[in-house]
Order: C-alpha cells, then sequence, then structure tokens
C-alpha cells in the first residue's frame, strides 16, 4: 500500500460523496447538481492566455520559474512524450467511462481510500454536486482494478497506464528541477529535493470524465481548487477551453488548449518550498452539452513522510516545517484554508 494511500485513511469521504450520478440515466440536470447562476456563468475571459514554453529553448529553466512566479500554470511544448501515448491513455480512459454504473461501481473508491473510481475528493466541500466522475491510480492500484473490469483483457489497460506514469513521471522530474534552480537555495537542496521526490513512488494518476450535460449553464465539471501536491501535469487532447484559472485582479481566464502541449500547474507542496513565490493556482472545470471532455491529471509529489519547509536562503519564512501527511491532513479537512493553516 502506497504511503499517498495511507494519508488520506485519518479522513474518510461519506460514500454519497463517492458514488457519482448515473450521467446517461437522466436527460436534465437534477437538483442535487444544480449549482447557483452565479457560481457557474461567471464571466471569463478567453483573450488572455497561460505562458506557453518550449521546454527545448535554451532560456525554458528562466520562462517556466517566471511563469510559475507570475501565474503558477504554463504549457509546455516539446515534453517529451508522444502523442500517440497521449491518446492511448484517453482511449483507455473512455472504455474506463463508458462501462455501465454497475461495472465501474466494482472499483469504486473505498469510504478510506485513495484509488479507484469515484467523484471529486473534494466533493464534500460543496453543497452541489460535480458533473464529474474520475478514477485515481496510485502506483500499481489500478492492475487489481483492471482485473475486476476486463478479467480477461486487463492489460491493455495497465500497460497503456504503466508507460503512462513512467512518462508523467520523468517529465515532472525534470520540471521539478528547473523550478528549484530558479530558486534562491543551495545546490544541496536542489539535488536532495529533486532526488528524493524521485525516488519516492508518490505520484498520482486521475482520469477525469466530465460527461455531456443537458444544461452546462447550471453545472460545473470539477469546482474551484486548488491541487495539493508539488506539481500537477494535465493533458487535455480536445479543443475546448473547459479548464479556467483565476487570476487576482483579472478574473477567471479560460486556458485554451494548444495541440501537443501539456498543461503544467503549481500544487500547494510547492507553494509551501517556495515560501509563496511559485504560488498554487486556483482553477475550475466547466461542461459542455455536446462534448464528453476526459482530461488526465499526474500530480507529482515527495514522500509523505518527508517534510515541507520554504528553502529560501534569502527570504523570512513565511509557511512552518510540516510533514506532506500533515499537509494532506490539514487539506482534506480545510481545502482553501489549508495553506493559511500552515502560515506562520
Ligand atoms: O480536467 C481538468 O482540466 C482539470 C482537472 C483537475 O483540476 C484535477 O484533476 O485536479
Ligand atoms: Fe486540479
Amino acid at each position: 500500500m502506497s504511503n499517498l494511500s495511507e494519508a488520506y485513511r485519518d479522513t474518510p469521504v461519506h460514500l454519497h460523496h463517492i458514488i457519482p450520478l448515473d450521467f446517461h440515466a437522466v436527460d436534465s440536470v437534477p437538483e442535487s447538481h444544480e449549482w447557483p447562476h452565479s457560481d457557474v456563468l461567471r464571466p471569463v475571459i478567453d483573450e488572455i492566455s497561460i505562458p506557453l514554453v518550449d521546454l527545448k529553448d535554451p532560456n525554458a529553466q528562466k520562462l517556466i520559474g517566471h511563469a510559475s512566479e507570475d501565474w503558477g500554470i504554463f504549457q509546455v511544448t516539446n515534453h517529451g512524450v508522444p502523442l500517440g501515448v497521449l491518446m492511448d491513455v484517453e482511449f483507455e480512459a473512455r472504455r474506463l467511462f463508458s462501462l455501465p454504473v454497475k461495472e465501474k461501481l466494482k472499483v469504486l473508491r473505498s469510504p478510506e481510500g485513495a484509488t479507484g473510481y469515484g467523484a471529486a475528493r473534494i466533493s464534500p466541500f460543496f453543497s452541489k454536486f460535480m458533473w464529474h466522475e474520475g478514477f485515481t491510480i496510485i502506483g500499481s492500484s489500478s492492475v487489481d482494478h483492471a482485473k475486476q473490469l476486463w478479467p480477461h483483457d486487463y492489460e491493455s489497460f495497465t500497460d497503456v497506464i504503466d508507460v503512462y506514469q513512467k512518462k508523467m513521471k520523468e517529465l515532472a522530474h525534470q520540471i521539478l528541477l528547473l523550478l528549484l534552480k530558479s530558486l534562491e537555495i543551495s545546490e544541496e537542496d536542489i539535488t536532495s529535493w529533486a532526488a528524493s521526490t524521485h525516488d519516492s513512488n508518490n505520484g498520482a494518476l486521475q482520469l477525469n470524465s466530465y460527461p455531456c450535460c443537458p444544461n452546462p449553464s447550471r453545472a460545473i465539471g470539477l469546482a474551484p481548487h486548488t491541487d495539493s501536491l508539488l506539481l500537477t501535469i494535465l493533458s487535455q487532447t480536445h479543443d475546448s477551453s473547459a479548464l479556467q484559472i483565476f487570476r487576482d485582479g483579472v478574473g477567471w481566464i479560460a486556458v485554451a488548449p494548444v495541440r501537443d502541449a501539456l498543461v503544467v500547474n503549481v500544487g500547494d507542496l510547492l507553494h509551501i518550498l517556495s515560501n509563496g513565490r511559485f504560488p498554487s493556482v486556483y482553477h475550475q472545470v466547466i461542461v459542455s452539452e455536446k462534448e464528453h471532455r476526459i482530461s488526465v491529471a499526474y500530480f507529482y509529489g515527495p514522500r509523505t513522510d518527508a517534510q515541507v519547509a520554504p528553502l529560501s536562503r534569502i527570504e523570512v519564512p513565511i509557511y512552518r516545517s510540516l510533514s506532506v501527511k500533515e499537509f494532506i491532513g490539514i487539506k482534506a479537512k480545510h481545502l482553501d484554508k489549508a495553506l493559511s493553516f500552515v502560515r506562520i
């Protein structure tokens, strides 16, 4: 059992916050999923785009350092993950989510669990449910689940997941190294953080499904949140700008997908490590009437027993030191307020 799974065990989630709606069985948005207009129809700016960085650019380190400082999010091209690998994982995710509900419930996340099929982990914090179903994979957790879903043919799923996790881990390591190098921290800190995170095997893969919605102006795909670990790499092979980020002083901005690019965003742990210099970005997802969107998020994090504290040698720390496990516990109880609980 992975450490990350253990970290979630102390904050069980009630089953009604785990079992998603049978989206195919409804032709209107039930009241349980109907959000106030003001929550959904926020003005969104789509003329401003988040930074796009070519990882082969000799200035890539500086560029992603600036982007993380200014935006907490950017897109990368020339990332070394073949388009075929991105398409394969999306294909397998679609295959999983298109199974009948009865099948998907065989691999339902347990109340104390972190892996399997279910609603978003942030669901209990909101009075309305989201137009979303997910499948979480930590380490090799998908092997048992895939065997339950496709007893005679589980390997096509697990092989694709395995390749994807390896590619994401290498890319996340490369990006983390570039980000750490752009902070004023010691070489030892850079090496030890990058190496211990790489060795930790604490990444998690989240397959997200946003089924077509009969009334997208009243439903939310994923409610506003920040991601908890160091950084997230998101693949969205579709053309729609469903992901939105919140920018102080501007408001909600749509993240327009760029062909072959991956989205990278700063998570809470990197926010703490960088003493707030790389802010974790607040984001949400909207839904569509015509498009069943799939996205795949890879969350990259250190060992859950690792201590996290600001690494800067020149600034006064504004966050206290705590273990990853402690932070996950605080986040599971307080969501958006988690970082304020860690402020000195
Ligand atoms: O689907 C997306 O665009 C974002 C997914 C996301 O925010 C998450 O999985 O945490
Ligand atoms: Fe997220």
